[in-house]
């Protein structure tokens, strides 16, 4: 079977620990829930997370094909494959650049996605051989960049947009997550990180700011259940902004010509 992917759309971070993952994982399931056929792929070679987060079994294996190719394995509706299904997750990778640059490029050549209208790629933090390998090797629609409000991290989501920007992957926007708190008791609202950082940046590189999402216990709770705000609770406002963030790049993507549209090849 052939795969043919849409839209690829690549999830990073400068910083590490912003939620980049969980950003991802609720991306993808909230553009499943517009009806889209979508994977995910957990490019964080060295910290991969995805299974955990959408509650797959950690012993899970993908099945073989034949000997190149494997099925992604299926979470909540979506095709997804990590590094943590082919090795033992509590093993460190002790991997230098090029190597985990291998490993990357065969999660994503030798997965048979088969047909999907949107792949997400969870990046992992920085600037290094994985996320040069994307740009590359992957025919990426664009990048979106995850960033809290705090200056230390904001400069290293400065760090990415330039990178993406060198390497001429468009940057479709930026999602501002753990924006604001809301006080469980009273109610009250506060900015925990510091506030308007990702507008600054976004008027600085002329990217949209896609969303702010809130610091709230529930969404860490159902990520550590591998059950995400998207499905575990729709109707709450973070699955609201999530709705929301998908459906601008649902649009972004497909004011892009349909030539963008990759496939991609076994080797
Ligand atoms: N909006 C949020 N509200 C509450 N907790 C959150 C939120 N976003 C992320 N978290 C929690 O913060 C932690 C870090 O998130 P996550 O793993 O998604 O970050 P990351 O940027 O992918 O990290 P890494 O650099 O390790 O890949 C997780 O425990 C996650 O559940």
């Amino acid at each position: 079977m052939a795969n043919t992917v849409g839209h690829i759309i690549a999830v990073a971070s400068g910083k590490g620990g912003v939620g980049k993952s969980t950003v991802t994982a609720n991306l993808a399931l909230a553009m499943a829930a517009r009806g889209k056929r979508v994977g995910v792929l957990d490019a964080d070679i060295y910290g991969p997370s995805q299974a955990h987060m959408l509650g797959v079994d950690p012993q899970t294996r993908p099945d073989m094909i034949d000997d190149k190719t494997m099925r992604p394995v299926d979470a909540h509706g979506l095709r997804v494959m990590s590094i943590a299904f082919l090795v033992d997750v509590t093993t460190p990778m002790v991997w230098r650049g090029p190597m985990a640059s291998t490993a990357f490029q065969q999660l994503y050549n030798q997965t048979q996605w088969g047909e999907l209208d949107y792949l997400f790629i969870d990046m992992p933090p920085g600037t290094g051989d994985i996320q040069l390998t994307l740009a590359q090797k992957v025919p990426v629609s664009g990048a979106v960049i995850v960033t809290t409000p705090q200056d230390i991290a904001l400069l290293d989501a400065e760090r990415g947009i330039e990178m993406f920007r060198k390497v001429h992957v468009p940057v479709l926007g930026i999602v501002e997550n753990m924006s604001f708190h809301t006080c469980s008791c009273c109610g009250h609202q506060e900015a925990i990180f510091g506030e308007g950082g990702g507008q600054r940046i976004a008027e600085r590189y002329n990217a949209p700011v896609l969303g702010r999402l809130p610091l709230a216990l529930s969404v860490r709770e159902q990520m550590d259940k591998g059950v995400p705000p998207v499905i575990a609770a729709p109707d709450q406002p973070a699955a609201q902004h999530f709705a929301s963030i998908v459906a601008q790049l649902d649009e972004a993507c497909q004011a892009q010509p349909e030539a963008s549209g990759p496939t991609i090849g076994f080797s």
